[in-house]
């Protein structure tokens, strides 16, 4: 049976001409695409030898692909990539419609109206409060203001009388300092609502990132700030608007970073906090950084945090988040059923797998590489291991992030032979290109190309003097055998050793373009002549490049797949492997021509 309960084949037929047996290491590198080489391009700036040298294999070796839009099942070609759709191309093989399009197909027919989950939370509506809680912004990573706004609309037309908006300011999807724009927004929308009898206000809010959108349980502090404002109506700062609660707020914080508050009345008291008998949907269709929220609202049995006050309460998301632990269990929207992902037929196939990230990257290469799915497929078969990510910090204060440390795990594995895929994935230039810090960008870009193999020849004399004192004499050895120390092999180098295959790729850009542009590709200044920087993902494609002593002879990438994308990636990687990718799969990459 496959996850999704089917009967599955999982026998994959053998490759007629590539071997199996080859340890395959297969890095992504989080928010790194290609684009033109200028000063806010971070790739380009950093000295990131071991990319540089994988692109001198074009076009054999080293190709794009695309990595947003409909390559990646997004609502259109304007929609950049982002880490879930990525991850879950790159590990199913296909392309699935994404959260984002499901629930806009749902909207626009009435159907999610229809649905169990609706019925549910709609049973408050004649005594109970419909507390909304999401991000708020046009981003379309993990929510979208026009989604928000038919719900309201639909949700006030189906007898909700009375709502409350717990709203999470973006600048991370969307520029920085836009969040005042969508206050005012959803203000006039709530406004509208009002007229019409509905009694409609936000009720509380924060920045995503200090504010409820923590993920893979780095940090429950985030949850719980959230929590206290949104169920207990207690926060550091109230207001009683919510336009100038985020003007003031701004002075001191980004949109990200916002802190806690709560709108109050007159009297101080807060106007929406979640009480016995009220409704709630997480409106955000995006799983990871809703995931925590979501075992708050829903265990009985919960102890990452005092929630203090757990109102009974009807609860649904906009999405089933996990599919593995059903959660929540009452949802808006169906999630796209990916099934059958690369990962369950290798392992199936006997492929033993390993997959390591830091904290806040781990669930993309476990949770949504194997279709949004938590937990081992085959524990015998498989080792997880997660690096705990820093806590209570914003990246740009440590640019290199755990990256050295993926490297040295993923170089462990290999040499361990204990495993035929290595995967992981390397945050920087995705996690501090969110911080629109251009500097620290390109420190995280240099250290994520160290990860991925060392750069010995720059390094190695530092590195021995360093550990063994300015007259070491191992230096003039360690340059003439051209290899690499074993302190210093990281994941191509240890490769290297045991005979095996790389594939280098990534999952949208970000690193790789810092500003906002015109359409011409010049930068854009605000009102008061600021740059404005981006922090948000791109449209540009990303470069997959494959190679090692273990690739055969006679590979290649293909010439006439010119539009593949991310998805095109399982099947390349299953042939890597010595089979046949399933018939359904998108094509692979590679070809093996006689030489
Ligand atoms: O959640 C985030 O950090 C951003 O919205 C998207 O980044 P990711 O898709 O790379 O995780
Ligand atoms: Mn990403
Ligand atoms: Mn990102």
């Amino acid at each position: 049976m496959g996850s999704s309960g089917q009967q599955v084949s999982w026998k994959l037929a053998d490759h007629p001409t590539l071997p199996k047996g080859k340890t395959l290491a297969l890095i992504v590198l989080d928010g790194w695409g290609e684009y033109k080489p200028d000063e806010y391009n971070c790739i380009h700036v950093a000295q990131t030898p071991t990319m540089d040298s994988l692109k001198q294999g074009a076009p054999e070796k080293w190709r794009l692909i695309r990595a947003h839009g409909k390559a990646v099942g997004l609502p259109t070609e304007d929609d950049m990539g982002n880490s879930e759709v990525g991850h879950n191309a790159l590990g199913a093989g296909r392309i699935f419609a994404q959260g984002a399009k499901l629930v806009d197909i749902a909207l626009a027919s009435g159907k999610i109206y229809e649905g169990e989950g609706f019925k549910y939370i709609s049973e408050c509506f004649e005594k109970g409060t419909l507390h909304l809680i999401g991000l708020l912004s046009d981003g379309g990573v993990h929510s979208r203001l026009d989604q928000l706004q038919l719900l309201l609309k639909g949700a006030s037309e189906r007898g909700a009388k009375r709502i409350r908006v717990h709203i999470l300011t973006d600048g991370r999807d969307v520029l920085d300092g836009s969040s005042v724009g969508f206050v005012e927004t959803l203000e006039s929308d709530l406004a509208k609502l009002c007229e019409n009898g509905v009694d409609a206000r936000i009720a509380s809010g924060g920045g995503r990132m200090y504010v409820t959108m923590d993920r893979y349980e780095n940090d429950w502090d985030v949850v719980k700030r959230g929590w206290d404002a949104q169920v207990r109506g207690e926060a550091p700062h109230k207001f009683t608007n919510a336009v100038e609660a985020v003007k003031k707020l701004r002075e001191n914080a980004n949109d990200q970073y916002l802190p806690p508050f709560v709108i109050v009345d007159e009297n101080e008291k807060a106007v929406g906090p979640i009480e016995d008998g009220d409704a709630v949907v997480t409106f955000n269709f995006r799983a990871d950084r809703m995931v925590m929220l979501a075992k708050a609202l829903e265990y009985q049995d919960f102890d990452k945090f005092d929630r203090v006050k757990v109102p009974k309460i009807r609860y649904a998301g906009m999405l089933q988040y996990d599919g593995e632990l059903k959660l929540p269990g009452r949802y808006l929207v169906s999630p796209p059923e990916i099934d059958r992902t690369s990962g369950e037929y290798l392992v199936h196939n006997g492929v033993r797998t390993f997959a390591c990230s830091e904290t806040v990257k781990f669930g993309h290469v476990t949770f949504f590489w194997n279709g949004n799915r938590s937990g081992y497929f085959n524990p015998e078969m498989e080792e997880y291991v997660e690096i705990p990510s820093d806590v209570g910090i914003t990246f740009n204060v440590q640019p290199k992030m755990k990256a050295l440390e993926i490297g040295e795990k993923a170089r462990d594995a290999i040499l361990s032979r204990k495993f035929d895929q290595v995967r992981v994935n390397i945050p920087n230039g995705d996690m501090v290109g969110h911080t629109g810090d251009i500097q620290a960008t390109v420190v995280a870009c240099k250290a994520a190309d160290e990860a991925v193999k060392f750069d010995w020849k720059s390094s190695v004399f530092f590195s021995l003097t360093a550990l063994e004192g300015p007259n070491s004499t191992n230096c003039g050895r360690m340059l003439m055998r051209n290899e690499p120390s074993e302190i210093n092999a990281m994941i191509i180098d240890a490769i290297e050793q045991v005979g095996g295959i790389y594939v280098v790729t990534a999952d949208h850009g970000n690193a790789e373009d810092m500003v906002k542009r015109n359409k011409s590709g010049q930068p854009l200044y605000d009102k008061s002549g600021k740059l404005q920087i981006l922090t948000s993902h791109t449209c540009q494609p990303v470069p997959i490049a494959i190679g090692g002593p273990g690739l055969a002879a006679g590979v290649r990438f293909r010439n006439d797949v010119p539009d593949g994308g991310l998805a095109n990636v399982a099947a390349t990687v299953v042939n890597l492997h010595g089979y046949v990718a399933p018939n359904d799969y998108e094509p692979t990459l590679i070809e093996v021509v006689n030489n």
